[in-house]
C-alpha cells in the first residue's frame, strides 16, 4: 500500500476543524486520548484542542467559538488559526506564547485565504504550517502560513513585532512568462490574440493598468485596467506593481496580481509591455522569456498604425517618434532573447510558436489539462516526509482512489510575499502497491 495508508490514518497528526466537533473526536481521539485539555501529542505534529485552550487561557484574546479553529504548536508558541462568526469561518491568527503565557495578534502579511467552512492544519517544519481549506477545489485549498521563514524573520525585525505571512500554494510548475515588446502598431496584440485563441488553456494575458483612455473596442479588466493616475501612483507607491513606465504620455504598469492571477490558473503568462517595462522585468525576480517584435520597415509600421485607425494624428506622430527609440534598443545586450520580424503575419506566428516549443500536436495535449478536484470539508491529513496524505471522506471499496490524495511538497519553491509553487497533487489507489499514482494536475 502506498505510504501504508491504513497505518497513517491511525496516526493522523491533526484534525479538520469545523462546526461538527464530533468528527475530530472520532478521528483523533480514538488514536490518542486528550489529557486534561493540554497538548495532544500525535506523532510529529502536535495539535491543540482549541475548546480546552479557552479554558486554560481565558484572557479574552482567543475566540470563544467552537468551530473553524486549529491550534498548532511550534517551539514555545501555539498558532491558533481561524475563528467563526455568525455566518462564516474567517481564517484569523492568534499566537499563544507559552513562555510568557501571553496572547498576541500578529501582523498578517500576504494574500489571505478567503473564509471557508473549515480547514485542517499541519506543521511542515519550524518555519511553516500547511493549511488545507475544506469544501473548496484543489486550486484554492492549499495555503502556507509562514511563521519563521527568511521573509517573516526580516519583517519581524523591520516591524519589531510578531509577524506571520500567508502564501497560496499553486499546483504545478508554471512555465516562464513571456514578455512581448515592440513599437506601437507592429502587431504584438494581433500575435498574442492568435496564441490565446489557439491555446486557450495554456496562455493567460497579464492585464496591465493604464491611465490612457479606453479605445472603443476595449473593455475594462480584459484589455487593460483603466485607472486614474492618482490611484495608480498610490498603488505603485504601495508596492503593488512588478513594473511600470510612462509610455506615449501615459502611465502603464503590470501589477503583481496580474501575473499571479494567470499563474494561479496554471497558465503561462503573456505580458505586452514596452521596452522600459521589459528592462524592469529583466531586473526583477520574475524569470521570463523576452521577445521583441520588429516591423519589416518603418513605412509599413506607419501604414499599420494608420490603418488601425485608433489614434489621433498627434498620437500617431508621438508613437512613430517613440518607435525609432524602441527599435534602437532591440539589440541592447542581454535584454531580448529573440527578435521576430512581423512581415507576413502567419509566417511570424509560426516562428513565434516554434520558439515557444509549440510544435504541431501540442494543442491536443494541452487541451486535456485536468480540472481541479473538490476537497471535501470532511478530510484527514497526515504527513510522511515531504508527502501529505489527504483522506477525503469514508473510503468506498469500489472507488477508493477518488477519496485519497497526496500533496507532494518535494519541489515546492517561492513563498510569501508571493505564491508557493511547484506542488504536485496525485490521487492514489490504496489497493495498489503504490507505483501507479495518477497525476491530477
Ligand atoms: N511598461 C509597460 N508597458 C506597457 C504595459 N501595458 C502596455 N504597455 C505598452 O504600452 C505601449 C502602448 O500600448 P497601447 O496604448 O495599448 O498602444 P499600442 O501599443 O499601440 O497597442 C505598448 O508598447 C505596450 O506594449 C505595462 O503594463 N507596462
Ligand atoms: N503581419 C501583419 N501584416 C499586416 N498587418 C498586420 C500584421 N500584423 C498586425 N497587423 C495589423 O496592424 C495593426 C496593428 O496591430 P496591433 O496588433 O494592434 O499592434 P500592436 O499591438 O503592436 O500595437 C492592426 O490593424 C493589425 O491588424
Amino acid at each position: 500500500m502506498l505510504f501504508g495508508v491504513e497505518m497513517k490514518l491511525l496516526q493522523c497528526e491533526l484534525r479538520i476543524s469545523y462546526t461538527n466537533f464530533d468528527l475530530f473526536y472520532h478521528y483523533v481521539f480514538l488514536t490518542e486520548p486528550l489529557i486534561g485539555g493540554s497538548v495532544v501529542s500525535m506523532g510529529e505534529a502536535p495539535a491543540f484542542v482549541v475548546d480546552n485552550l479557552n479554558a486554560n487561557f481565558p484572557n479574552g484574546l482567543h475566540s470563544k467559538s467552537k468551530g473553524c479553529e486549529t491550534a498548532i504548536d511550534i517551539g514555545n508558541k501555539t498558532y491558533v488559526i481561524g475563528a467563526s462568526t455568525e455566518s462564516a469561518c474567517t481564517i484569523g491568527i492568534q499566537i499563544f506564547n507559552k513562555s510568557t503565557s501571553d496572547w498576541v495578534i500578529p501582523v498578517v502579511l500576504g494574500t489571505k485565504p478567503k473564509p471557508s467552512k473549515g480547514h485542517s492544519a499541519i506543521v511542515l517544519d519550524e518555519d511553516r504550517i500547511l493549511v488545507i481549506k475544506g469544501n473548496t477545489t484543489s486550486d484554492d485549498s492549499f495555503w502556507f502560513l509562514e511563521v519563521n521563514t527568511a521573509f517573516v524573520r526580516e519583517q519581524k525585525m523591520r516591524m519589531a513585532t510578531e509577524v506571520v505571512a500567508w502564501s497560496k500554494g499553486v499546483i504545478g510548475e508554471a512555465a516562464k512568462p513571456i514578455v512581448i515588446s515592440g513599437p506601437s502598431g507592429v502587431g504584438k496584440g494581433t500575435l498574442i490574440s492568435k496564441l490565446m485563441e489557439e491555446f486557450p488553456s495554456m496562455f493567460g494575458f497579464s492585464v496591465s493598468h493604464t491611465t490612457r483612455a479606453p479605445r472603443s473596442n476595449e473593455q475594462n479588466g480584459i484589455h487593460y485596467h483603466f485607472t486614474e493616475r492618482s490611484v495608480m501612483e498610490k498603488d505603485i507607491e504601495a508596492g503593488k506593481f512588478l513594473e511600470y513606465a510612462a509610455v506615449h504620455g501615459n502611465l502603464y504598469g503590470t501589477s503583481i496580481e496580474a501575473v499571479d492571477v494567470v499563474a494561479d490558473k496554471g497558465k503561462r503568462c503573456i505580458l505586452d509591455i514596452d521596452v522600459q517595462g521589459a528592462r524592469s522585468v529583466r531586473a526583477s525576480s520574475l524569470e521570463a522569456i523576452f521577445i521583441f517584435i520588429c516591423p519589416p520597415s518603418f513605412e509599413e509600421l506607419e501604414k499599420r498604425l494608420r490603418a488601425r485607425g485608433t489614434e489621433s494624428e498627434e498620437q500617431i506622430q508621438k508613437r512613430l517618434r517613440n518607435a525609432k527609440a524602441e527599435l534602437e534598443q532591440r539589440n541592447s545586450p542581454g535584454l531580448f532573447d529573440h527578435i521576430l520580424v512581423n512581415d507576413d503575419l502567419d509566417t511570424c506566428y509560426d516562428k513565434l510558436k516554434k520558439l515557444l516549443g509549440l510544435a504541431d500536436g501540442v494543442k491536443s495535449t494541452q487541451e486535456s489539462v485536468l480540472e481541479p478536484v473538490q476537497m471535501s470539508l470532511d478530510h484527514m491529513v497526515s504527513k510522511t516526509g515531504h508527502k501529505i496524505l489527504i483522506n477525503c471522506g469514508v473510503r468506498e471499496p469500489e472507488k477508493p482512489a477518488e477519496n485519497m490524495f497526496v500533496l507532494d511538497l518535494a519541489s515546492m519553491k517561492g513563498g510569501a510575499p508571493g505564491r508557493t509553487r511547484g506542488l504536485r497533487f496525485f490521487t492514489i489507489d490504496p489497493t495498489s502497491n503504490g507505483v501507479d499514482a495518477e497525476v491530477l494536475s
